[in-house]
């Protein structure tokens, strides 16, 4: 559904050398990148601040012309034919609203039927099924502006697929939103997905989003792409640990067990690190034989942990 092949964006920006004098210098914020994603598949593309997501982005919806590579969308070449491509893609900028400010949400709407030319069936049909899973019944005749972020947001995913499309672009699609909310949209896009095999790509800082929503996942830094794969090798990539919490009968100096490190004591519990890839077993076994274990839990690595260590 999208191909990527040596993608690059180099933006040429001119900065001030001298009360008069201006210099030229490039950006590359997209440096030949690949990737392939397949019909109904949901990938999380990540990246620390300015990774160069947006921007890619951006050329996937032609919105920007890529400086050089290939640029495949449903087949067709986004920065040729974007009309065309319109039609078959949904784009929601967490950041930005694509619904007018001053109209209530079901006036965007129609103006959408009519921008997309949206048959009448299938316009209510889609209309009906977003209001209903998205909650927005109450809120179809309430103008933008005095809807709350969690609610233009559900506004906003609903606009961007009453014209079907294969393709749904998500940039930031959870920010700002309380607990409640984030669960509403992900749960939207989990069914949207399995119901209608709606190809999802999703920009976040959140975490989360991806672990619920995602098998896998593409990391990006400074316009490359360090990591394609599922979420579990991710583990493998960032060097991650487990963590075995032990409870001891009394308070010991640090214990002693070979392949961990104890990185924490707090009167009778210490906690031992271990890499991920290792298998608990013997550690646990050597614990209970050689100290007065009262009790032991083995905690799996924390995402944000892995990935922090990545970005790092
Ligand atoms: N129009 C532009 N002109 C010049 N430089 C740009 C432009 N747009 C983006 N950049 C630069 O390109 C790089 C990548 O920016 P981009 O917005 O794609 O990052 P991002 O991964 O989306 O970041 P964030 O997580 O902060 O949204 C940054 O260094 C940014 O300053």
């Amino acid at each position: 559904m999208i191909e990527v092949e040596d993608l690059e964006k180099v933006f040429v920006v001119r900065r001030r050398a001298g009360r008069l004098r201006r210099t030229k210098h490039e950006v590359r914020a997209v440096g030949g990148i690949s990737f392939a994603v397949p019909r109904g598949e949901v990938v999380g593309y990540i990246g620390p601040n300015g990774a160069g997501k947006s921007t890619t982005i951006k050329m996937l919806t032609g919105i920007l012309t890529p400086s050089s590579g290939r640029l495949r969308v449903a087949g067709i070449d986004p920065s040729r034919e974007r009309t065309r491509l319109a039609r078959r893609i949904g784009v929601v900028f967490g950041q930005r609203t694509t619904l007018w400010w001053d109209l209530p949400l079901l006036d965007s709407y129609r103006l959408m039927r009519r921008m997309y030319r949206i048959p009448d069936d299938r316009y209510r049909a889609n209309l009906e099924r977003c209001t209903e899973q998205l909650g927005l019944g109450e809120l179809l005749e309430v103008p933008v502006r005095q809807l709350s972020l969690g609610q233009r947001m559900r506004g906003d995913i609903a606009a961007a697929l009453l014209h079907d499309p294969e393709v749904l672009y998500l940039d930031e699609p959870t920010i700002g939103l309380d607990v409640l909310s984030k669960a509403k949209v992900r749960e939207f896009l989990r069914e949207l997905n399995a119901d209608r095999g709606t190809t999802v790509l999703l920009t976040t800082h959140d975490l989360s989003d991806i672990e619920q929503l995602c098998r896998r996942v593409m990391v990006i830094d400074h316009g490359r792409l360090m990591y394609d794969g599922g979420l579990d090798g991710l583990h493998a990539v960032g060097e991650s640990e487990r963590m075995l919490v032990v409870d001891l009968e009394r308070e010991l100096p640090p214990i002693d067990v070979a392949g961990c490190r104890t990185v924490r004591v707090e009167g009778p519990r210490q906690w031992l690190a271990f890499p991920a890839g290792a298998s608990a077993a013997p550690l646990v076994a050597e614990v209970a034989e050689r100290w007065p274990l009262v009790d032991l839990s083995v905690r799996e690595p924390d995402i944000e942990d892995v990935i922090a260590r990545m970005y790092a």
